[in-house]
């Protein structure tokens, strides 16, 4: 069975919460993700405790920004741990974010356009007046511009930005919520199969499974759930 597009967010207090987690949900799922919660705490090591003998792929959402130096000396740091992408904020600017895609080459660098936290009021407020979609499919340009191989939007944003960049670059989507499910803090959610029949190429999923009292059991409700939406999902993640 082909793991499902999802990548699972371990934003655990604890290494051995975010391994059993990782352990879990492995079956199921193509990618784990390792957020500043774990690797603030426990650094480099927190990649091997869960990348474990499955050789899930590993996300690093460190979301750096910074002058392009800083930025650059980071992406290289980070790059020897061998994370199939790594974010990077894309209002870091074009230089930043070409700065991270030739520092750490082997990894898929992925531009953070507006988090999926922030409404179309908090963007006002911030200066950023218009609708979100405006503001993300700006910034989705200037990122790919400057070599971003992926992007991370809200799935309400997906299919705009896939029409504005083309079918060569991955779209990453957290604001995931399964129909009913609380959206917490996220302020631009949609359903896993909303995302994906929107042009998502990776869901980004976390306390929907990991709060759940079986994560393995979650994990795999949703992939399922997505296989039958859409039968031939996850190939390329
Ligand atoms: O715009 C963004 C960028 C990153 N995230 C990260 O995704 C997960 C979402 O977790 P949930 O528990 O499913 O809300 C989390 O690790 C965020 O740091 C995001 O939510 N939005």
């Amino acid at each position: 069975m082909i793991p499902a597009p999802i990548a699972v967010a371990l934003d655990a207090p604890d290494l051995e919460t975010a391994a059993r987690w990782a352990s879990l949900v492995t079956p199921h799922v193509s990618t784990v993700k390792i957020g500043l919660e774990l690797y603030l705490r426990y650094g480099p090591d927190v990649i091997a405790s869960v990348r474990g003998a499955s050789g899930v792929q590993v996300f690093l959402d460190l979301k750096l920004h910074d002058i392009p130096n800083t930025v650059a000396g980071a992406a290289r740091s980070v790059a020897r741990l061998k994370p199939a992408i790594l974010t990077v904020h894309a209002a870091g600017g074009a230089a930043m974010v070409r700065a991270a895609v030739e520092a750490a080459p082997a990894a898929r660098i992925a531009a953070v356009t507006v988090l999926t936290s922030l409404s179309e009021a908090d963007l006002e407020r911030a200066g950023i007046s218009g609708p979100p979609d405006d503001a993300v499919r700006r910034l989705a340009v200037l990122a790919v511009g400057a070599g971003a191989q992926a992007l991370v939007c809200s799935p309400r944003e997906v299919a705009a930005v896939r029409a504005e960049v083309g079918p060569d670059i991955t779209l990453i989507t957290p604001g995931v919520r399964p129909a009913g499910a609380d959206t917490q803090d996220q302020a631009r959610v949609a359903t896993p199969e909303r995302a994906l029949a929107d042009g998502a190429d990776l869901l980004v999923i976390g306390r929907p499974i990991t709060g759940s009292a079986d994560p393995g059991a979650a994990a795999a409700g949703i992939a399922a759930a997505l296989r039958k939406a859409s039968p031939t999902a996850g190939r390329d993640m």
